[in-house]
C-alpha cells in the first residue's frame, strides 16, 4: 500500500508541537523513520495508524483519504506495535496471539492457522506454551510483532522495535521486518542509524517535528559528500575552536595527535576529505548533537 501524508501538523498544547507541516510519500518496502527523542516519530506513526487525530493535514492510503468515515475500514489493513506494549503476564504466547486474532474477528481453523503462522514468522512457535512472564525482552518484542501481523496487514507500523535488545535480537527483528515487507509496507522508527542503513529502502529524518529529509539512504549519503573531514590535530593546538565551529561525529586522542571526524562546508586545518557514511549524513541533517 502506498501512503501519502500531506501537510500534517499536530499541536498538543499552546506550546507543544508534535509535528509541523510534514508531507511524506511512503512506498511498499521498509521505510525507516529516524530522529532524536521528541522528534515526532511516535506522533507521526500514531496519526498514520489512525489512533491519533492530526490538528491539520491529510493521510491517504492507496489514494483513499483517512477520515471519520473510512478510518475503521482502513485500520483493518494496519498492524501497529507501540513502543510500550503490555501483555497479561500469565497468558501463554499462544493464548496472547489467539486473543489478538479474536480481536480481529477470526474464528475456528482460520484463527488457529493464522496464529500459528504469525508465531512462526517471529520464530516463537517453539515457545508457544511459555508464559509471557518467562520471556526475555527481545522475545516480548517479537511477540508484539506477532500480534501486529496476525491479521496480515498491508501496512505494519512498529515504534522502536530494536531499542534495548541485544545485537543478535536486533538483527533478527530487523530481518523479520524486511521479510514481512515483501510487497507490503513496513514503517519502523528507530534511534539506531545502523538499523535504517541495513534494512530500509526509504528513510525519513525528523527533527523537532519537521521533516529534514526523505529519500533513499544512498541519496542521503550523497547529499553530504564534500562536508565530511578527518583531522589530525597536533596536541599543542587549541582544538576547541574546531569543536565549536563544526559538527563533531567522533573524537579520540592518539599518542601524537587529536583525531576528529567533523562535518562542515569548509575544510578545517590539518584535515582530509573522507567519504560520508549514513551516520555522518544523519548528523548533518539534524545539525549535530544538542549542546
Ligand atoms: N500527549 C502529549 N502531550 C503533549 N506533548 C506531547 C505528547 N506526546 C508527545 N508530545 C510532544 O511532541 C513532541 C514529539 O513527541 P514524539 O513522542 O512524537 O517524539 P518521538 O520522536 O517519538 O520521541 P522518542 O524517540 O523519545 O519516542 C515532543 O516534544 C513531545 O514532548
Amino acid at each position: 500500500m502506498h501512503i501519502r501524508v500531506e501537510q500534517i501538523s499536530k499541536q498538543y498544547s499552546k506550546k507543544s508541537y508534535g509535528l509541523k507541516e510534514v508531507s511524506l510519500e511512503i512506498q511498499p518496502g521498509v521505510c525507516g523513520l529516524i530522529g532524536r527523542n521528541g522528534a515526532g516519530k511516535t506522533t507521526l506513526m500514531r496519526i498514520i495508524s489512525g489512533i491519533l487525530e492530526a490538528s491539520s493535514g491529510k493521510v491517504y492510503m492507496d489514494g483513499r483519504l483517512m477520515d471519520s468515515k473510512t478510518r475503521k475500514q482502513l485500520q483493518q489493513s494496519i498492524g501497529y506495535l507501540p513502543q510500550e506494549f503490555g501483555f497479561y503476564p500469565q497468558l501463554s504466547v499462544l493464548e496472547a496471539i489467539d486473543y489478538a486474532a479474536t480481536l480481529h474477528g477470526m474464528k475456528g481453523e482460520t484463527k488457529k492457522a493464522k496464529t500459528r503462522e504469525a508465531l512462526e514468522k517471529v520464530h516463537l512457535d517453539v515457545q508457544s506454551r511459555k508464559k509471557i512472564r518467562e520471556l526475555s525482552g527481545g522475545m516480548k518484542r517479537r511477540l508484539g510483532i506477532a500480534q501486529a501481523i496476525v491479521h496480515e496487514p498491508d501496512i505494519l507500523i512498529v515504534d522502536e522495535p530494536t531499542t534495548g535488545v541485544d545485537p543478535e535480537e536486533r538483527i533478527s527483528i530487523r530481518n523479520m521486518l524486511t521479510e514481512y515487507a515483501g510487497h507490503k509496507t513496513v514503517i519502523l522508527s528507530t534511534h539506531i542509524i545502523e538499523d535504517i542503513a541495513q534494512s530500509c529502502k526509504q528513510v525519513a529524518v525528523l527533527d523537532q517535528g519537521m521533516l529534514k529529509y526523505q529519500g533513499t539512504i544512498a541519496g542521503m549519503i550523497k547529499a553530504v559528500s564534500g562536508v565530511v573531514w578527518e583531522c589530525s590535530l597536533p596536541l599543542s593546538m587549541d582544538y576547541k575552536r574546531i569543536l565549536s565551529e563544526y559538527i563533531t561525529v567522533s573524537s579520540h586522542y592518539m599518542e601524537d595527535a587529536m583525531k576528529l571526524r567533523v562535518l562542515g562546508e569548509e575544510a578545517p586545518p590539518h584535515s582530509v576529505p573522507v567519504a560520508p557514511t549514513a551516520e555522518d549524513a544523519y548528523m548533518w541533517m539534524i545539525g549535530g548533537l544538542t549542546k
